[in-house]
């Protein structure tokens, strides 16, 4: 009587037994696989070691080993791990590196005419002022001082103009080496959903800028911030393909809240009194036990975006140095366009080349005047 009234149900029965099995084995496995992590630690290695060897190569044939500065205001403890971390970098990839350290203290009119003699220094190529600065210093006066042919953190107005046009020029470490991270990986961000919790301006905006772009990330991209309503957050986190969160806010993220599959990158860092350890522990914003059941690939923290800056500030060094270099170079010999303009265009032709297949006919017009350089510099 069964069968009679529900054909399908009939024809599940005669489905063969090995086939009916696997599909019963798929349904009632107890525990999902764990997400595949998205290796900072590894991943940054790697990118050193080539860097060291582009390097080598750059210094091999008589030029000066490329020189970074990084000026460190007080005495903030997460600061010194940090810029600690920087000039380990620094040195394992060749590259030369000088800390600056100044008082709590020092007045808005001091540190901006220190920055005046390195912008003019011509041993220097690369300057970092370590954020956060005392109340009394002006970060955005900051990062406008520092010359924008020496900003490897891409913190200047310059910089993030540049960054929102499209345009070849420095853009900021983390939202680099966000998607570095992922193209290394193997993920694909083109026309999935992204969606970035935080909207600072060096790390939250830029992300999504990079992740929305055309010839970069290519997704649809939403961003979440303090305003958003919660139940609004949980909407869209919930239809993230790629999810980013950058807020600083332990737990925010819960297993309850992602969909099966989804690739989480967490660049949240808050450390905190573990008394069980009796130490401090770094914590993401993502409840990684959790979400990593459910995840397809999820960054660690820390081992996952905190090194990957760091390698990009290294890489952004290089590139100012063989920039700062080459314009001279050009001056010397009257040349329209100098040896690494030349090499960058000719990358830029070929990666573009290669983007514009995953692309429709009708896309493919302007794409190559229009976005060059989210090519170099991702
Ligand atoms: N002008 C400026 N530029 C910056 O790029 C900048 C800044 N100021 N201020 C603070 C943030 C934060 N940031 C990190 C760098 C390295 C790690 C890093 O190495 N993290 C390790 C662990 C670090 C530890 O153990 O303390 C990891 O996640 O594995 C993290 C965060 C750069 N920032």
């Amino acid at each position: 009587m069964f069968s009679r009234s529900r054909p399908l149900l009939r024809l599940l029965a005669e489905i063969p037994a090995d086939v009916a099995v696997v599909k019963r084995a798929f349904h009632a496995t107890p525990s999902r696989a764990k997400a595949q992590l998205l290796d900072g630690k590894r991943i940054s290695r790697e990118i050193l070691t080539e860097l060291r060897s582009e390097i080598d190569a750059w210094h091999a044939i008589g030029r000066k080993k490329p020189h970074l500065s990084v000026v460190l205001v007080g005495n903030n403890p997460a600061s010194l791990s940090y810029v600690g971390n920087k000039l380990k970098a620094a040195k394992s990839a060749g590259i030369t590196s000088e800390t600056i350290r100044l008082p709590e203290s020092i007045s808005q009119s001091d540190l901006l005419s220190l920055l005046e003699s390195l912008n003019t220094n011509r041993n220097v190529d690369g300057i970092l002022v370590q954020f956060p600065l005392p109340p009394h210093i002006s970060e955005r006066a900051v990062c406008d001082t520092v010359s924008p042919q020496k900003d490897v953190d891409g913190f200047h107005v310059e910089s993030m103009g540049h960054l929102c046009q499209g345009k070849e020029g420095f853009y900021p470490c983390t939202p680099l080496g966000i998607m570095e991270l992922l193209k290394r990986s193997g993920v694909d961000t083109f026309g999935k959903n992204a969606v970035v919790c935080g909207r600072s301006k060096n790390v939250g905006m830029p992300t999504a800028m990079l992740m929305h772009a055309d010839g970069c990330g290519d997704a649809t991209t939403t961003i979440c911030h303090r305003h958003t309503p919660n139940k609004q957050m949980r909407a869209f986190v919930g239809l993230a393909d790629i999810l980013i969160t950058a807020v600083g806010q332990p737990g925010l993220i819960t297993a309850d809240m992602v969909r099966d599959g989804v690739v989480v990158v967490d660049v949240g860092i808050t450390r905190r009194f573990d008394s069980a350890k009796n130490a401090f522990v770094l914590k993401g914003d993502v409840d990684f036990e959790g979400v990593s059941q459910k995840a397809s690939f999820i960054t660690p923290v820390p081992g996952g975006v905190g090194p990957m800056t760091v390698c990009m500030l290294i890489k952004n060094t290089f590139t100012a140095a063989r920039k700062l270099r080459g314009y001279k170079e050009r001056e010397a010999a009257e040349e329209s366009i100098s040896d690494y303009d030349r090499e960058i265009r000719t990358t830029i032709r070929l990666d573009n080349a290669q983007h514009q297949q995953h692309r429709s006919g009708i896309e493919l017009y302007d794409q190559f005047d229009q976005q060059p350089h989210f090519v170099t510099n991702t």
